[in-house]
């Protein structure tokens, strides 16, 4: 589907749009790229929109300059069922949860019979029927620093800080949905944030976090990038227990649109 090129200015980036259906910014169909589902063929909705700003965002023309075509819930149905190879759905964004309009998608999809994965920065709980809770909670090394900033001098940086981890709205998540924790990780200098940030959340939630519930996925928006970080975070999955994740589509396809 064609992706809007003009932000629309009544859409804060950072807000529910309230209204009828969504903001879209692509809807395509690929291989799950991602996560314990990686390589299964899905349905990607990515909603705009996001209440943080990490500085390495792969989806810039969601959060740091969202852009979007709205689309009600019938076209977004019709466009998904058009994919009639896929099961499964993947509703992403930006930050798909700031919607109130997800929930009516969840529910429409559950419906039809679809497999639904919600990609979240985990700071934002709404009950949804949701299959798989992809929930990347965004570490310090996440913030834009004035340094960092590929937008501006680092005014979001202090915002992001703040609201980049929500224990209540992550418990939330873990307790209700099936999940998997997927944190974006560049070097070791991570791990001791990951480590208190799960036996904080061992400690607020009531049910088990597995180490196998923890997958650590390489920071990189290009292959130039993953070449990089990769090798260093799969010893790091090794070292500590947890799981690998690869980024499949952009081992496959790089850094292209709908894919
Ligand atoms: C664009 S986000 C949208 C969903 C939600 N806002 C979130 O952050 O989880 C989709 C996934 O891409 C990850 N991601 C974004 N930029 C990345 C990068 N440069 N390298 C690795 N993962 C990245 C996020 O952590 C998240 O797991
Ligand atoms: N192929 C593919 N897999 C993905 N898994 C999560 C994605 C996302 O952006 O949320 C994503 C994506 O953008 N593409
Ligand atoms: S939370 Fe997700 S969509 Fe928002 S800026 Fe971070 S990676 Fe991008
Ligand atoms: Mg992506």
């Amino acid at each position: 589907m064609p992706v809007s090129d003009s932000p629309d200015r009544e859409c804060a980036a950072d807000r529910d749009t309230g209204g009828e259906g969504l903001p879209i910014n692509e809807l395509f169909y690929s291989l799950q790229g991602e996560g314990t589902l990686a390589g299964v063929p899905s349905v990607f909705v990515r909603t705009s929109g996001c209440n943080l700003r990490c500085w390495f965002c792969d989806s810039y023309h969601t959060s740091w300059e969202p852009t979007h075509a709205r689309m009600s819930l019938e076209e977004i149905l019709a466009e998904v069922d058009s994919h009639a190879e896929a099961d499964h759905v993947v509703l992403t964004g930006g930050e798909p949860l700031l919607h109130e309009g997800s929930v009516d998608l969840l529910e429409a999809l559950e419906a039809r019979g679809y497999h639904t994965t919600v990609e979240t920065n985990g700071t934002i709980h709404r009950e949804a029927p949701i299959d798989l809770a992809s929930i990347s909670p965004k570490l310090e090394s996440s913030t834009p620093t004035s340094e960092r900033d590929p937008n501006g001098e680092g005014e979001w940086a202090e915002r992001h800080e703040n609201d980049r981890i929500d224990l209540e709205a992550l418990s939330a998540l873990v307790e209700e949905y099936d999940f998997q924790l997927k944190f974006v990780v560049t070097d070791e200098g991570d791990m001791p944030e990951i480590r208190e940030l799960l036996a904080d959340l061992r400690d607020a939630a009531s049910v088990p976090i597995r180490d196998e519930d923890v997958l650590l996925m390489p920071e990189g928006a290009t292959r130039e990038r993953l070449a990089e970080t990769r090798g260093r975070v799969a010893e790091l999955a090794m070292d500590h227990g947890f799981r690998y994740t690869p980024r499949l589509h952009v081992d496959l396809w790089n850094d292209a649109p709908e894919t």
